[in-house]
């Protein structure tokens, strides 16, 4: 199998020396170019003549893609109707790590004198103090050096060469390392959970738990058995990158951090983890959904934390949901997966009801603190002023916390500081030119941008439509324009604003997790990316600016994801001994997602979320699959809908819903077309989206892109 878009693994001969193995990764040629693919069976009636087959040209020095892997690939290929071959490059896109590393050269001293002595030489020599032997990056690095002054000393006798393995270890996490007491509830759920990795099967369980339950605490100790069992674990977390605190419990918890997966990686790091993993050698990864694909030696258990985040569901390229595909993937290695929440989502509380996943319960935060309290501001009677966003009875809570010495935090899932800008005199809006959007001001960038594409650029002096000068005006608030309102509501208090692209890597993230925890910030103004997941013990009031935000549109989730998003955030407050509470602004406050919070009753609001989502028979009571046709010329793309939808097929147990133009019509200057195709939960959806498509030849200037299972209907 190659790594690439073609429909099935070609055909090779292996000359007698190479000996290739199943999931060996080897050199190929391909048309004139050289390839590196992976051994994925036999050739049976190879349609090739034998004369023009081409042979293997070289094995790699590394270990074959183990078969469990190979078979998840082809499952989900065969699921998410995406060629073999580009689910296997999501396995192998890192080919530097297909060959060791060269052994590498380091220096150590000899003892021998220096004759002239320089402030630089002697750097070096304090460095290398006891005979410790370290590479020249190493040393030029720790010492300040250039490498000339390390090679000058060799010369000279003063250092001398030697050998160093290849590649660090990576260190190897301890589960006999002490960890906490668990209480009563945490030790239960403990102990089923060693005793389905034990089990040595597939499971499937959900860890729900309310926010604060101790939640990691007891998935560690299915962690801890796994690694007794001698297999490999994986934690796939949303937003790893910026989870310092998560990996500072693990590594309270094993004495080592574990090792990571995700797009902040250097490339030498992804190189090293990648063939730590294939090589068994790295024991626990964390890691975003791309995790998944990792060539795991043996791997033993899987956990999704956040199972209900819609960040692992991946659009682009090959769409898949992470969370579901670490079920499939479990079942393949005949392991227990763990999905873990405070809110799951429908689809797996569904499963649990109908008993396929294990439903196991942490009904109370651990130790003292309780659940906050959650209130609800009625925008309509207390409308903040004209270009204000903060009521009255939220602004003496933010002023009577900072008072009391503790910290505050200002929901609002908005970056930018407004998200329209509009012209004043002609109401002509700023649009992306390649987009079907509104571009974002964000002022403190001293531009416009576009959330979708990206572009960005300055606000125009004048209007491109009326041509008037200085007359554009921003309209409703982003978390920019917010942190201008509390600087004058609360002059004295030390505000952080924190959005994703405030919050530019881990570095950042975990000096803000530290000036929190510190209390160098106490009003901190945030978008999900501060939701979930952090403990913050002196946070104690949240303020959710805009509760409605989440409710417009028409996505299916819209109700689910709000309530999950604003349960997450209310569950930042109160974590510690002091009590918290949740303020929620709403213009309608007698929406069911606001009345479950207020109530926190969780079970009412799925109960009626269930009912209305089986009376339409959508997901999880339904299939869904969309097909997004897109293309840089409108006529391409919509003469192609229109041949599609004249041979789509017709029955009484689905229906095939479009071409519509998607909700964004434009994104990147592609012209784009929805097809919705929904089905009982029955039908093999992707038979008859397979059956609708045969023989169709998609025209070279449109694109298709099937997603099975959407999460984004826009
Ligand atoms: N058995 C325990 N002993 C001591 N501290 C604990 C124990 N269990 C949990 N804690 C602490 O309680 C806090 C909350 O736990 P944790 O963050 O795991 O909760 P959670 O269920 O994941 O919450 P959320 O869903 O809100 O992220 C953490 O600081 C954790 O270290
Ligand atoms: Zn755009």
């Amino acid at each position: 199998m190659l790594p690439m878009s073609i429909g099935e693994a070609y055909d090779y001969e292996v000359p007698d020396h190479l000996g290739v193995t199943m999931g060996q990764f080897v050199k190929v040629p391909f048309g004139p170019r050289e390839v590196t693919g992976v051994v994925w069976g036999e050739a049976v009636n190879s349609k090739v003549a034998a004369n023009r087959i081409k042979a293997v040209q070289e094995c790699l020095p590394v270990s074959p893609l183990p078969a469990e892997s190979r078979e998840f690939v082809d499952w989900v290929s065969h699921y998410t109707m995406q060629r073999p071959g580009r689910v296997l490059r999501m396995c192998m896109n890192v080919p530097e790590a297909l060959y060791p590393k060269a052994p590498r050269t380091g220096y150590r001293r000899t003892g021998a004198a220096v004759d002239k002595m320089t402030p630089a030489r002697r750097r070096v020599l304090e460095v290398l103090e006891g005979r410790v032997a370290r590479t020249t990056a190493e040393i030029s690095d720790i010492a300040g050096v250039s490498s000339s002054v390390i090679k000058g000393l060799a010369d000279k006798g003063v250092l001398e060469p030697v050998s160093l393995p290849a590649e660090e270890t990576i260190p190897v996490p301890d589960a006999e390392h002490p960890g906490f007491d668990l209480s009563d509830a945490q030790q239960n759920a403990a102990d089923i959970f060693r005793a389905r990795v034990q089990a040595d099967d597939f499971s499937a369980l959900l860890l729900e738990g309310v926010t604060g339950s101790g939640k990691t605490e007891v998935y560690f100790e299915a962690i801890a058995e796994c690694l007794r069992q001698g297999r490999q674990a994986l934690v796939l977390l949303p937003e790893i990158a910026l989870s310092s605190q998560w990996l500072s419990r693990f590594e309270a918890r094993f004495g080592v951090k574990p090792v990571e997966w995700h797009s902040d990686l250097g490339q030498g790091n992804r190189r090293r983890n990648w063939r730590a993993v294939i090589e068994g050698e790295a024991k626990v990864v964390v890691g975003a959904r791309s995790a998944l694909f990792l060539p795991f030696a043996s791997l033993g258990l899987v956990v999704v934390d956040e199972e209900h985040e819609a960040s692992f569901k991946q659009d682009e390229g090959v769409p898949y949901n992470a969370r579901d595909m670490a079920v499939v993937r479990a079942r393949i290695g005949k392991f227990p997966v763990i999905l873990a929440s405070a809110t799951p989502s429908l689809e797996t509380l569904t499963n649990a009801e109908m008993g396929r996943y294990q439903h196991i319960r942490l009904a109370s935060r651990f130790g003292v603190a309780v659940l906050p309290a959650v209130e609800l501001v009625d925008l309509k009677e207390h409308r903040p002023g004209a270009q204000r966003w903060i009521s009255e009875p939220l602004r003496l809570a933010v002023e009577e916390t900072l008072k009391s010495g503790q910290q505050a935090m200002l929901f609002l899932n908005r970056r930018g500081y407004a998200p329209l800008t509009l012209c004043d005199t002609c109401g002509h809006r700023l649009q992306c030119p390649h987009c079907s959007a509104w571009l974002v001001e964000h002022r403190m960038l001293r531009k416009l941008q576009c959330h979708h594409c990206g572009f960005s650029s300055p606000l125009p002096k004048e209007c491109p439509e009326c041509q008037d000068e200085d007359s554009f005006k921003a309209c409703g608030p982003g978390i920019e324009r917010l942190a201008e309102e509390a600087e004058l509501l609360f002059p004295d208090a030390n505000i952080a604003m924190i959005a994703s692209d405030t919050l530019s890597g881990p570095k950042a993230a975990a000096e803000f997790v530290e000036a929190m925890t510190e209390g160098q910030i106490n009003l901190l103004i945030g978008t999900q990316i501060v939701a979930k997941g952090y403990h913050f013990p002196a946070l104690t009031l949240v303020g959710v600016v805009d509760a409605d935000l989440g409710l417009a549109g028409g996505d299916l989730r819209a109700s689910e994801r709000t309530y999950q998003l604003l349960s997450q955030v209310a569950g930042r407050a109160g974590r510690a001994e002091h009590p918290g509470k949740v303020i929620l602004q709403s213009y309608i406050p007698e929406h069911p997602v606001m009345e479950a919070l207020v109530q926190q009753d969780a079970a009412a609001f799925f109960n009626s979320e269930r009912q209305s989502r089986e009376s339409a028979a959508m997901p999880p009571f339904g299939r869904l699959a969309a097909l997004v046709l897109s293309s840089p010329d409108p006529e391409s793309v919509f003469s192609f809908a229109k041949n599609l939808s004249r041979i789509a097929p017709h029955g009484d147990q689905f229906l095939i819903m479009g071409p519509a133009p998607a909700p964004l019509s434009m994104i990147r200057g592609r012209h784009r077309y929805r097809f919705l195709v929904k089905t009982a939960k029955n039908v093999q959806i992707q038979k008859l989206i397979g059956q609708w498509l045969k023989g169709i030849k998609v025209p070279s200037n449109v694109r298709m892109q099937i997603d099975i299972d959407p999460y984004n209907f826009m």
